[in-house]
């Protein structure tokens, strides 16, 4: 006890100056600029600082070193989430990524790595090739949609993957579910009294603030249908002997032959929707982050073209067997999450206990954010950190052999992303035949001059391109991909035919 009173005498991690009952709450900043301004805040703090808003303290932590001795090195303490009043209220509240520490958490993890560890995932490899080149024949048809076709590429994948369903077409209603399911959940990130307590749900629609009591109405419906229907269409399938193999097929044969495990069941059930919560708007951020960041480095699509000519010659696509011997594409890849983490300040974790860190008091129930952007843009780590330069990881003496900050961006400790290998995969594959078959160069003028492209970035849930060439009012950008390989365009149709 006494040292609990000793450590509770310390003091906070620095911050900025806060105001009386209110703390940090007018300057905390919105999604959008969270991560740079907790970048600028650690320049002047430290790479430990707190923030206090009403009934929260909030820890940033901005080098790898902090994040790595909290989240990692103290796992236990670390590795409580924070609660959502709307997912608590519609029963998800205990779904792998929202889950407190705790068994049925553990349980959820099993089910991930057992499924997507680092030894198995190769298994996906057909699929992630299939919606590669899907994406690819899609990127041949219609250029400038290629946002749809990344989204397309993305779906396909988790879809069949988790269920084992294989998108015929953005039509497809395994793909609007998963659409709506993306705009509720970005809606339910406005904080609300929900947050504060789940009782807060019970509350008359009419109080003022209480928005959320109609939404949840309106959606629980559509969120236990999209929990319970695709599971139950999976478990029809096996009857009839026409299960596709997936996540949830794996996972209900294992349950056959013994006794019910309710527990098991529902695991499974809310793992399979993690699987698209988790790995669809990631990874569909990534392709088109990837395809904008090309069109602004032109010359690094050049020698990750030649080194993929050269290596693999020109008559066949790279596949993920490939990805040993083709060094600078791998690092293209990492920089481009290097330099536009699609999680830019990271998941928060929550603390469980009192801790002491440097001298400093982190209040048992902090909020933990390790801010991506800062540890990404450290300069201790990455000489001009704020350049993109994919060969600062080749090794000496061709580059500056920089370690990717893989932690970085998957995250943490017992937190760390669940889904990372396959991310990693899909991202590769995607990345590696669109530069094998194009080039991808800004749009033309009428006087044939390129358009330089006006490309920006912007954070809501995850990391998206917003803005486009600049001549044109459209939220996407307009790029012009180049067939650089006709014989690979001709495979492409040659092995994938119709497109489903
Ligand atoms: C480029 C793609 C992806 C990126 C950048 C990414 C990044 C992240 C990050 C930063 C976290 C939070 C880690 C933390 O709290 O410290 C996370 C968690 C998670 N990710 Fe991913 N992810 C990607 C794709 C995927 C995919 C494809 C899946 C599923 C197959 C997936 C499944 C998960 C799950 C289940 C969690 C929650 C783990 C937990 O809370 O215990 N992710 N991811």
């Amino acid at each position: 006890r006494l040292a609990s009173k000793k450590r509770r005498k310390l003091p906070l991690p620095p911050g900025p100056p806060a105001e009386p009952l209110i703390g940090h709450l007018r300057i905390f900043p919105d999604p959008a600029s969270t991560a740079e301004v907790f970048h600028g805040w650690s320049v002047k703090y430290g790479d430990v600082f707190s923030l206090q808003v009403p009934g929260e303290t909030v820890i940033v932590l901005a080098s790898e070193k902090a994040a790595s001795d909290l989240l990692e090195k103290r796992s236990a303490i670390y590795s409580d989430r924070i609660r959502f009043g709307y997912y608590d209220s519609i029963g998800w509240g205990d779904a792998i990524i929202l889950a407190p520490y705790g068994p049925f958490l553990t349980r959820q993890h099993k089910l991930f790595s057992d499924a997507f560890g680092k030894g198995v995932v190769h298994v996906y490899r057909g699929v992630q090739e299939r919606e590669a080149n899907i994406l690819l024949k899609g990127l041949l048809d219609d250029p400038n949609d290629f946002d749809r076709h990344a989204i397309r590429f993305a779906g396909g994948i988790v879809t069949d993957v988790g269920y084992g369903h294989h998108i015929d077409s953005l039509d497809d209603d395994f793909f609007s579910m998963g659409e709506r399911f993306l705009q509720y959940a970005t809606a339910v990130t406005a904080p609300s009294l929900l947050d504060l307590h789940p009782r807060f749900a019970y509350l008359p629609p009419w109080v003022p603030g209480a928005w959320f009591v109609k939404f949840i109405k309106e959606t629980k419906p559509f969120m236990d249908a999209i929990l319970n229907n695709n599971f139950q269409r999976v478990v029809e399938q096996i009857t009839a002997g026409t299960a596709r193999p997936s996540f949830v097929a794996s996972n209900i044969e294992a349950m056959y032959g013994e006794k019910h495990d309710a527990e098991h069941e529902r695991a499974t059930k809310l793992a399979a929707v993690m699987i698209f919560a988790a790995g669809f708007e990631t990874t569909w951020r990534a392709v088109t982050i990837f395809i904008a960041v090309m069109l602004l480095y032109p010359e690094v699509q050049e020698k990750a073209q030649e080194e993929i000519d050269r290596v693999i010659g020109r008559d066949r696509l790279p596949d993920l067997g490939d990805r040993d011997s083709l060094p600078y594409v791998q690092c293209v890849i990492n920089e481009v999450m290097r330099w536009e983490p699609i999680v830019p300040f990271g998941l928060p974790h929550r603390s469980v206990a009192d801790d002491v860190y440097n001298g400093m008091h982190i209040p048992k129930g902090s909020i933990v954010f390790a801010n991506t952007r800062s540890l990404t843009w450290d300069e201790s780590k990455f000489h001009e950190p704020q350049k993109f330069k994919p060969e600062r990881f080749l090794p000496k003496p061709e580059g500056a052999g920089e370690i990717f900050p893989a932690s970085a961006v998957f995250g943490w400790g017992r937190r760390v992303c669940a889904g990372r290998y396959l991310a990693e995969g899909s991202l590769w594959t995607a990345a590696a035949r669109i530069l094998a078959v194009f080039a991808i160069s800004p749009e033309k003028d009428a006087n044939g001059q390129s358009i330089k492209p006006n490309i920006k970035f912007t954070t809501m849930l995850t990391r998206s391109v917003v803005t486009a060439c600049k001549n044109k009012q459209s939220s996407i950008i307009l790029c012009l991909t180049v067939i650089r390989n006709l014989l690979r365009v001709i495979f492409i149709h040659a092995t994938n035919g119709p497109v489903n």
